[in-house]
């Protein structure tokens, strides 16, 4: 089996009165599509930053392959795993392309002062847009794009960022079909190239297709963690998203 790439060891996290994740561990490898499902409230997102390193943990520790995560500088971490948020957050008119290129901010000596990135910066930008088919977007405004055109400038933006892990949060919301069809293309390529996806996803039935494993968090804890024809099955599924909220707080 491939070895770990970002892994989490009993992760607990406290919102005011409220304990939003419990007791969770999970593992993510190398070339992995993971789909993170549960209803509105799960802590899927807090999960997602805590593993970012966003957000420190009450208890427990992340740990990307050997070093702990609190032990990295923001810009080790950049270089490892990228946030992809979802695409309609920037309203300034930027080029596609120097918006891709802004991932080369997070490199070394780049944090400084600089505005703009370095010569080689709108190369590397190029060359992610190719790789994420979108070369053709490069002289577009940002905030002119299509939602799903938005998603692939972001993914080639965390490419230049070098990024092997990629976040990204409810990527499909607000994609149409064909949209979804193209981003689900562009991470099963991802994975292929050995990137670790790990998306948060309302949607059990089409993650069966989309992704290779899956965790369930409902009320803060891990249900399930396993690959999707093992977890998603529709009695699984079922129980995941009734009587939400019913269980005792903890
Ligand atoms: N900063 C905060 N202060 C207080 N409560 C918080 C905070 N952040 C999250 N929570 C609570 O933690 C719980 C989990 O929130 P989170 O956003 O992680 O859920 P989610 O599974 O991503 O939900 P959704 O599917 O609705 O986006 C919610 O009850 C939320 O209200």
């Amino acid at each position: 089996m491939t070895a770990a790439l970002l892994s989490a060891e009993h992760i607990g996290l406290r919102r005011g009165p409220r304990t939003v994740l419990k007791d969770i561990s999970v593992t993510l490898r190398a070339g992995e599509r993971v789909a993170l499902l549960g209803p509105n409230g799960a802590g899927k997102t807090s999960l997602l930053r805590v593993l970012l390193g966003l957000v420190p943990p009450d208890t427990g520790h992340v740990w990307l392959g050997a070093t702990r995560l609190r032990d990295l500088p923001r810009q080790a971490i950049a270089r490892t795993m990228a946030y992809v948020p979802q695409a309609h957050q920037m309203h300034f008119p930027y080029r596609v392309r120097d918006v891709v290129a802004l991932g080369r901010i997070g490199q070394a000596g780049l944090l400084r002062g600089a505005v703009l990135p370095d010569t080689g910066a709108d190369a590397a930008a190029m060359s992610a847009l190719r790789r994420m088919r979108s070369e053709h977007l490069a002289d577009r405004a940002f905030p002119a794009l299509s939602g799903g055109e938005r998603q692939a400038v972001l993914l080639a933006r965390a490419l230049v960022q070098g990024a092997r892990v990629l976040v990204l949060d409810e990527p499909e919301t607000g994609l149409d079909w064909g949209q979804q069809q193209h981003l689900a293309m562009l991470l099963a390529e991802l994975a292929r190239q050995g990137h670790t996806v790990l998306a948060t996803t309302h949607d059990p039935v089409r993650a069966r297709e989309r992704f290779d494993h899956a965790l369930l968090l409902r009320d803060g804890r891990l249900m399930a963690d396993g690959p999707v024809a093992r977890v998603l099955t529709d009695g699984a599924i079922d129980a995941l998203y009734t009587n939400v909220g019913r269980s005792p707080e903890g």
